[in-house]
């Protein structure tokens, strides 16, 4: 039995479970499980915390996990990334009152820097040769500036509304972008088919979540164009019409070009162009 770690709480753990059930897998009905069976798939799914899993999944005591890409760098385990899920999506940056350092990184010399991800910061720092000190916090990091425990923070940062509320903004480049990611231990068996099975039940959602179904009739003159348009992922079909000189085009195009790539179609000659949502998908 394929065993997986969850996040339990949370950013990543909602939108972790709608994935998860929109692969067919069956996910908890209360947020106190720990652990749910999931027979008929033969998976069994362990609800931890996000930081954790990467541990967990680096001991070997579970195959796979569901985990942000900055806590998995921050818990330095023996773990790696396999899929990225577009999910989560966040930068990890310095952040600090207007007018206390420059954008350049060698100005935190000397500073102290509060932040959750205590690996990250370290090693950016190390690897470029800057001496600054970090102190650990839990969270609500934006709150040690106001009150003195650090003159910068470093923090993911999504939306930049907690550092505007907090009278903080960015400085220097993002130390990392992160997404939630499936991660095993390093090395482990790659063609292992029960992962790979999981993969790619996951690697569906993703292209049902980012594809939509076109189809559209157009004269067998404008083929050649409209298919340079709609390529779709292999090729797509093309069927004969019972009007002579005309024919049906089926692709999968990316939902959000749909609009544009219709009104290209319209304006070579294509009609009864539609597009259609896809529930799954396995490439
Ligand atoms: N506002 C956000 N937008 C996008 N991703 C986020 C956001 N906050 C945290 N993350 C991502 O979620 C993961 C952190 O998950 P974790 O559950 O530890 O923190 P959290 O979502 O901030 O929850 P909490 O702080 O309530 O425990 C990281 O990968 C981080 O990049
Ligand atoms: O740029 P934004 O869209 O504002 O999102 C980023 C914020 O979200 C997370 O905070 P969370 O609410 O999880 O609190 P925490 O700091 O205690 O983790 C993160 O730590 C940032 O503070
Ligand atoms: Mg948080």
């Amino acid at each position: 039995m394929l065993r997986i770690a969850v996040p339990n709480k949370g950013s990543l753990s909602g939108p972790a479970a709608d994935m998860l059930h929109e692969a067919g897998y069956q996910q908890r009905r209360e947020a106190k499980e720990l652990r749910i069976v999931d027979p008929e798939n033969d998976v069994e799914f362990f609800y931890l915390r996000p930081r954790d899993i990467a541990i967990y999944v680096a001991s070997g005591k579970l195959d796979i996990g569901i985990t942000g890409r900055d806590l998995l760098i921050d818990s330095a385990a023996q773990a790696e990334e396999i899929l990225p899920l577009g999910f989560a999506r966040s930068t990890f940056r310095f952040a600090t009152r207007p007018g206390t350092v420059g954008d350049d990184l060698a100005d935190l010399k000397g500073r102290t820097v509060a932040t959750s991800y205590e690996g990250i910061v370290a090693k950016h720092l190390a690897d470029h040769g800057i001496d600054a000190a970090v102190v650990h916090l839990d969270g609500a990091v934006e709150t040690a500036i106001q009150l003195g425990v650090a003159q910068v923070i470093a923090d993911v940062v999504e939306t930049g509304t907690s550092l505007r509320n907090a009278g903080l903004e960015v400085v220097g480049e993002p130390i990392m972008k992160s997404e939630a990611v499936v991660i095993r231990r390093t090395g482990a068996d790659a063609e292992e088919p029960k992962v790979q099975q999981f993969l790619r039940r996951l690697q569906g959602v993703l292209v049902a979540r980012t594809y939509v179904m076109m189809d559209y009739d157009c004269r067998v003159e404008q083929l050649e164009k409209a298919v340079a348009l709609t390529p779709g992922l292999e090729s797509p079909t093309v069927s004969p019409l019972h009007n002579e000189g005309w024919v049906a085009v089926r692709a999968m195009v990316p939902s959000k070009e749909a609009q544009r790539i219709m009104d290209d179609l319209y304006d070579i000659g294509a009609r009864a162009i539609l597009t259609t949502a896809i529930h799954a998908c396995r490439l």
